[in-house]
């Protein structure tokens, strides 16, 4: 180590990256367009990333104390980590700089992008590392050191953050040809490497201080056990931390979304210089013993980088006093302040929010903090920590006032609302055997096989947006708002109609966003007009603030759906969101528990139901595309959630009579350790995403004796590459080969509302006459063999091969 720059009292793991105008957003889009060339890019980077550092110095950082992270990655992290250590695949051979990143994150013409999936248990995206025995690991980007270098160059000496070694690796999946049971983490000493070259290059250009992320950690949700990855860390970070190999920056190693207590002794043992723990999700831990801590900084996540909660500060300065008691006893070099995640999962500034306007209501100002507010709070409680806690009086008796009053505030418990949770029994959970609405649904909707339909939304087109943006601003009125989005769900209504679609839907027009939609319309939910969250790429949602009880002034989607209806003699699915997907995409209250709070969405949506079925609605789709991701990165948390979960679904769906079909949609692949709860939801028709997968998860479900509808996604959504009926029909082929044909749906992976028409259409037509094809090929095939059943016989004569036991006639 070549600094003793001491570690700053206060600090955030990271700040948001898409800027208070989503400026970031902006210039990617208008990159990718061919409106802004790379050097603009650059240039709109390097103002986004000096704005930044001069507003978090305005907030109380310092200027040259390392307590400014510098995670601005123009995509994502990950990304930015498989881009340090040169971990490209083979497939996209021959592109370089821009081209190459944003083809990793997007495909082009002629390569599929990485798959994408859920950052821990959070609505962020990462890209998915591929890794193989042979996939090249060595540095190859300086973007890290030249960030460090242009920001010193304004004056500013920022605290570089990479994903750590170990999470890179824990997150990322065996390449494809990886032999089978081979893990990418066989390659951690070739990527520490990388790193520990990375290092040298910041050290070089001074940097006194990088941080790793290592939320691994803290996780029992990954493919490796946790206890093997914190094995891995320890050898990771002693060769990372080694005296004898050269100049370094200090090592921060965080552990955020859970409980790092675990892995506390391994990274202390390996002489990282600090380590963070985050106490929102964990308690203060246990000391490690007398000078188990040496020469290391205790960082203690206190101020929430998840929620938008103002902080309790007398709270927090109780933890952080509990944590200066254990690093004291355990020998340790100090004790600093820092947010529990970082703060990149919460909007910028609660300034930018026009607090003058009916959307947001003007008592909740006070209860709120967003990214700006949370570096005041941690820059507070460092404060109280150097000079003792009669230094913040002022500030803690004020939160404490604030938090009082919430208490009491009108809407914060409705007695209606407890009342008709209180009283739900499992009665209201449970419909009637599945068999007995089969054959209801049969009669009444009288579908072929293989019924084709979508997942509820098309392409939410610029057009749209506009007007949307024009009644917002007052320059549109509600009949001309409203007469547009009419004309827009009888032009979806037709399109379907032409097409061949079997069950349609109204195509979700009339939603900014589909939990935010709802957010709107139900009590207990404020909404922000600025509050922007990056999601995923460009990809942003204002995620609602959910602060009171909650429950339904008046029916929301009838109008639409009872519009789209009378258009079509086809059948029109309804289209909701579920509770977990509502909590999940929200910023929840957290003074109740979330059983709580799901339930009373249920009962609210569960209106919402009944209303939709008196309108003769006669199938209702309830999405809860979030299940997997709420699922607690603890396993001893598990079945907790799931039971709340599993109960909120059926309390909203379990209303109806046998003959109205209920759907649900999940997207997210990682479905092993909740096909239980999938069973458990009772839906006749589950959706799923398949198509990047190649159908991996049929297998699974099969063997679980999944016995409903299932709709297993042909269509990868997330590019717009049109597949050709072959491709299709392979697909529904492969899906019949594991999943008796009665059981199954086509349909793509998800909502179409990211796609743009051209590819919309071609698929769709693509899609019908797939599945036309594979029900010919059955129905030939039940005509040769009339004394087998339909499903054994198709299974036959798609693949050829009998299904095993079967018998030869
Ligand atoms: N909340 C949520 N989470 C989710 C999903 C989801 O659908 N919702 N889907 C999964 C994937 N994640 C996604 C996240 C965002 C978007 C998305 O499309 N976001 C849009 C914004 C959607 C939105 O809120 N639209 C509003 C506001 C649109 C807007 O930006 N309007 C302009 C004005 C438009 C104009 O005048 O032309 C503005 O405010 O500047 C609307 O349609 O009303 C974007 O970033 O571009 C898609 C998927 C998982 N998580
Ligand atoms: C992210 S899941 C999306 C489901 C929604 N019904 C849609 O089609 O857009
Ligand atoms: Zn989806």
């Amino acid at each position: 180590m070549t600094t003793t720059t001491p570690f700053p009292t206060a600090t955030i793991l990271g700040y948001p990256r898409i800027g208070r105008g989503r400026e970031l957003k902006r210039a990617v889009e208008a990159h990718w367009a061919g409106r802004l060339d790379a050097d603009g890019l650059r240039t709109a980077e390097a103002e986004l990333r000096h704005a930044t550092h001069e507003r978090l110095i305005e907030l109380g950082l310092g200027r040259d104390d390392a307590s400014i992270p510098e995670t601005f990655a123009l995509y994502d992290q990950v990304l930015d980590a498989i881009s340090l250590i040169g971990a490209v695949p083979q497939r996209f051979a021959g592109r370089e700089g821009l081209d190459l990143h944003f083809a990793l994150a997007r495909g082009d013409a002629t390569v599929a992008p990485l798959e994408m999936t859920k950052w821990f248990d959070t609505n962020y995206h990462y890209l998915v590392p591929e890794i193989g025995p042979d996939t090249p690991i060595r540095l190859t980007d300086r973007t890290v050191v030249d960030r460090f270098a242009q920001a010193l160059g304004w004056g500013v000496t920022t605290r570089p953050v990479l994903v750590g070694p170990v999470t890179l690796l824990a997150l990322a999946k065996a390449a494809d040809g990886a032999p089978a049971g081979w893990s990418p983490l066989e390659r951690l000493d070739e990527v520490v490497a990388a790193y520990r070259a990375a290092l040298a290059l910041l050290a070089e250009a001074g940097a006194p201080w990088a941080q790793l992320d290592e939320p691994a950690l803290v996780s029992d949700n990954l493919p490796t056990p946790r206890g093997l990855l914190i094995e891995a860390a320890g050898r990771a970070y002693r060769r990372l931390a080694a005296p004898d190999a050269g100049p370094r920056p200090a090592l921060l190693v965080t552990t955020p979304y859970g409980d790092g207590a675990a892995a506390l002794p391994a990274l202390a043992a390996a002489g990282v210089e600090a380590i963070h723990l985050d106490l929102v999700r964990a308690g203060v831990p246990e000391a490690p013993g007398p000078r188990a801590l040496a020469g290391t900084t205790l960082v203690g996540g206190v101020v929430d980088g998840r929620n938008i909660w103002a902080a309790d500060l007398a709270e927090a300065a109780d933890r952080l006093e509990a944590l200066r008691r254990v690093a004291e006893s355990s020998g340790a070099s100090g004790t600093a302040v820092a947010t529990s995640t970082s703060l990149q999962h919460v909007p910028h500034d609660t300034a930018l929010e026009h607090w003058d306007d009916p959307v947001l209501d003007t008592a909740l100002h006070d209860w709120l903090a967003f990214a700006d507010q949370k570096v005041g709070e941690v820059t507070t409680l460092a404060r109280g920590l150097r000079a003792g806690r009669s230094a913040i009086a002022s500030e803690i008796a004020r939160s404490q006032k604030v938090l009082a009053e919430r208490a009491e505030a009108p809407g914060v418990c409705v007695p209606a609302v407890r009342a008709r949770v209180a009283s739900l029994t499992e009665a209201d959970r449970a419909r009637v055997g599945y068999p007995v609405r089969e054959a209801a649904q049969a009669r009444r909707l009288g579908l072929p096989n293989l019924p084709t339909t979508t997942i509820g939304s098309f392409p939410q087109t610029a057009d749209i947006r506009r007007a949307r943006a024009a009644h917002a601003r007052g320059e549109l009125d509600d009949a001309a708002y409203e007469s547009r989005i009419k004309a827009e769900v009888a032009r979806v209504i037709a399109l379907q109609e032409e097409i061949g679609l079997d069950v349609l839907v109204h195509g979700e027009p009339e939603r900014n966003d589909m939990v935010q939609y709802f957010a709107e319309q139900f009590a207990g939910f404020a909404v922000t007009r600025e509050g922007w969250v990056q999601s995923y790429g460009s990809r942003c949602t204002r995620p609602s603030i959910l602060w009171g009880d909650v429950w339904r002034p008046e029916p929301i989607t009838v109008p639409w759906t009872a519009y789209a209806q009378s258009l079509t003699s086809r059948p029109v699915k309804g289209m909701l969101t579920g509770p977990v997907t509502i909590i999940a995409w929200s910023f929840p209250r957290e003074d109740i528990p979330l059983s709580e709070v799901g339930d009373q969405i249920a009962l609210a949506l569960r209106d919402e139901v009944a209303d939709l079925e008196d309108a003769g609605t006669p199938v209702i789709q309830v999405d809860e595309p979030a299940l997997r991701e709420l699922l607690p990165l603890e396993a001893s948390r598990h079945a907790d959630y799931l039971a709340w979960a599993v109960g909120a679904f059926r309390a909203a769906t379990a209303g109806v009579r046998p003959e109205t079909q209920i759907h649900t949609h999940l997207c997210y692949s990682e479905f092993g350790q909740i096909l239980d709860a999938i069973a458990g939801l009772d839906a006749d028709v589950t959706s799923i995403e398949a198509a990047r997968s190649r159908m991996e998860v049929l297998p699974e479900l099969a063997a679980h004796g999944f016995a409903r509808g299932i709709g297993p996604g042909v269509w990868d959504i997330h590019s717009p590459r049109v597949p050709s009926v072959e491709e299709l029909a392979g697909l529904i082929g492969a899906a019949a080969r594991t999943v008796p044909v009665h059981q199954l749906w086509v349909n793509p992976d998800c909502g179409l509302k990211t796609r743009a028409y051209p590819e919309t259409e071609a698929t769709l037509r693509n899609l019908v006459q797939a599945a036309r094809t594979v029900r010919e090929r059955i129905g030939a095939a039940a005509a040769r063999r009339p004394a087998f059943t339909q499903s054994h016989d198709a299974d036959q004569a798609l693949t050829g091969v009998r299904p095993a036991g079967s018998i030869d006639l």
